[in-house]
């Protein structure tokens, strides 16, 4: 795949969402499509100051850490002509300056049987970053999340948001970490309404 081909149109490109963007990708595309890549686990290891959260309380959201045993499920956006710089500036301000990911190309593999794999651009939040916070417990995660908000707001629909495509999307993908934060979420929101 080369770039020059992407920019001049003569290619498209397909774009890797595994957090907000399965659900909310606000760019236009071609089409879509729901698979997974390999090699990466989806962990809410990373903090955000800006959309789901602010500087004196940083919200959660996900990224990618490496782990070969590990895949991650999401959806593949394809975009082409002048969708290709049109979303590729979006993602780098929401993604990488107000976000603080980077960019790689991986292999995408589609979940319909038969169809081979693309290579697929995805935003990366690495352990160096100013914004990574590492692993914690579900209940830490949990509990930061069902109190953080910013700009875009609450970190609990980000949360709710995720949880729902994957139980909707991805019926057969059991994500732990994923659940049992969203369960400690819940429980922590379900306590703050019985003491209102
Ligand atoms: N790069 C991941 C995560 C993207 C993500 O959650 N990025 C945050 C930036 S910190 C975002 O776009 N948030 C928008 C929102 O929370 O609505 C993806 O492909 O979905």
């Amino acid at each position: 795949m080369k770039l020059q081909d992407i920019i001049s149109g003569k290619t498209s490109l397909w774009i890797f969402g595994y957090g907000s963007l399965v659900w909310k990708p606000d760019f236009k595309y071609k089409r879509s499509k729901v698979g997974f890549i390999q090699g990466y686990k989806r962990r809410f290891w990373h903090g955000d100051n800006f959309h789901r959260g602010n500087d004196e309380l940083p919200g959660r959201v996900v990224t990618l850490i490496e782990d070969d045993d590990a895949s991650t499920w999401g959806v593949a956006f394809e975009v082409s002509g002048s969708q290709v710089e049109e979303s590729l500036k979006y993602l780098n301000v929401r993604e990488t300056v107000c976000g603080g990911y980077a960019t790689k190309m991986v292999d995408f593999f589609p979940e319909e049987a038969g169809q081979p794999p693309v290579q697929a651009l995805v935003y990366i939040a690495t352990s160096d970053n100013p914004l990574y916070l590492g692993p914690a417990s579900p209940e830490e995660i949990g509990t930061q999340i069902a109190l953080c908000r910013g700009k875009t707001g609450h970190n609990l629909e980000y949360l709710l948001q995720l949880a729902e495509f994957m139980r909707s999307s991805c019926p057969h993908v059991e994500d732990h970490h994923l659940f049992s934060i969203e369960a400690a979420a819940l429980t922590v929101v379900s306590y703050l309404l019985a003491v209102q």
